[in-house]
């Protein structure tokens, strides 16, 4: 990895924050101007030469109207994405705490519609994730028509999943013990599959019972992480559809409980968990010599 000069451009503000784990560094671009491209991105998510994150939110102005603020998705790999479930918790946390807004129920324009968050007295948030999609040209999934569970062949086996989008394209293998499911191997192997054309985030889902399971996520873009919330809202509309699960579902992941509620198909998931600050901090970026332009990458600019 080329490790970028630093010490000559402008100073970033930023907050670290995580939800039951899944961390990330947020950063205000209502009030400040800078410029990054995925390679920067990735450089800024070393957990050794950077700051370390799962995932960079950017918090930008709306770009419709009744909406309170756009909201920007960077997995550590530089690639931007559609939906982030922890991250829309941080996300309204973040917004309060810096004081960009009083409101207490948010409307969030992302990439893929509009979410909305709901932050109650006790510090809890509650996101509506919106209706999952389930056709499969839409996730997007390679299938000749919709169905519950796929076989899928992977080098020389075949897995059956569920395939399920939030807003972000999710795979859900229905395991027996996560402490013992092939999450590192079989998880790559699945996100870069070639029926998910847009890649996909692999969950791995444990039913202990009706309303509890236990969940480990493959993250597209990010690798296994500490907790999903898009894909532990993936994980009970595949175990609802598989009828294992009831409407309202506690799922524990690795860095803690999420309550993930679902009334069937046609409904919106509702999400509810912490939203944590970590640190405050500042960076100065590399100087203003513009990034080498390169054909795969985009350059990251706000709009404010
Ligand atoms: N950690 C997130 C999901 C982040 C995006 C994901 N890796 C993707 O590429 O779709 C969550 O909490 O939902």
């Amino acid at each position: 990895m080329t490790q970028q000069r630093r010490g000559q451009g402008p100073l970033l503000r930023f907050t670290k924050m995580h939800g039951l784990g899944n961390d990330f560094m947020v950063v205000d671009a209502i009030s400040q101007q800078f410029r990054l491209n995925p390679e920067m991105i990735r450089e800024l998510a070393n957990r050794n030469f950077g700051i370390g994150f799962d995932q960079l939110l950017v918090v930008e102005p709306p770009g419709l109207p009744d909406v309170d603020f756009r909201y920007r998705i960077f997995n550590a790999d530089g690639s931007e994405v559609e939906q982030c479930g922890n991250g829309a918790r941080c996300f309204a946390r973040f917004v309060r705490d810096q004081r960009l807004t009083n409101k207490r129920v948010i409307r969030v324009q992302t990439a893929k519609g509009i979410i909305e968050l709901r932050i109650s007295k006790d510090g809890q948030v509650l996101v509506n994730m919106g209706v999952p999609e389930l056709n499969p040209p839409a996730i997007p999934f390679a299938a000749n028509s919709e169905k519950t569970v796929y076989t899928v062949d992977v080098e020389a086996q075949t897995v059956e999943l569920s395939a399920v989008s939030m807003g972000n394209p999710h795979g859900v293998l229905v395991v027996e013990d996560v402490d013992t499911a092939p999450v590192s191997t079989l998880g790559p192997l699945l996100e870069k599959h070639p029926r998910f054309p847009a890649r996909a985030n692999i969950g791995f889902l444990q039913i202990i019972d009706r309303g509890h399971a236990r969940l480990r996520v493959f993250e597209r873009g990010s690798g296994e992480t500490l907790a999903c919330g898009s894909g532990a809202c993936a994980a009970v509309v595949a175990g609802r559809l598989r009828g294992l699960l009831d409407e309202r579902v506690t799922v524990e992941l690795r860095g803690g409980p999420l309550v993930i509620e679902w009334q069937g198909e046609g409904s919106p998931v509702m999400m509810e968990g912490p939203a944590t600050t970590v640190f405050d901090g500042q960076l100065r970026l590399p100087g203003d010599t513009p990034p080498r332009r390169r054909k795969s990458s985009r350059t990251y600019k706000n709009r404010a």
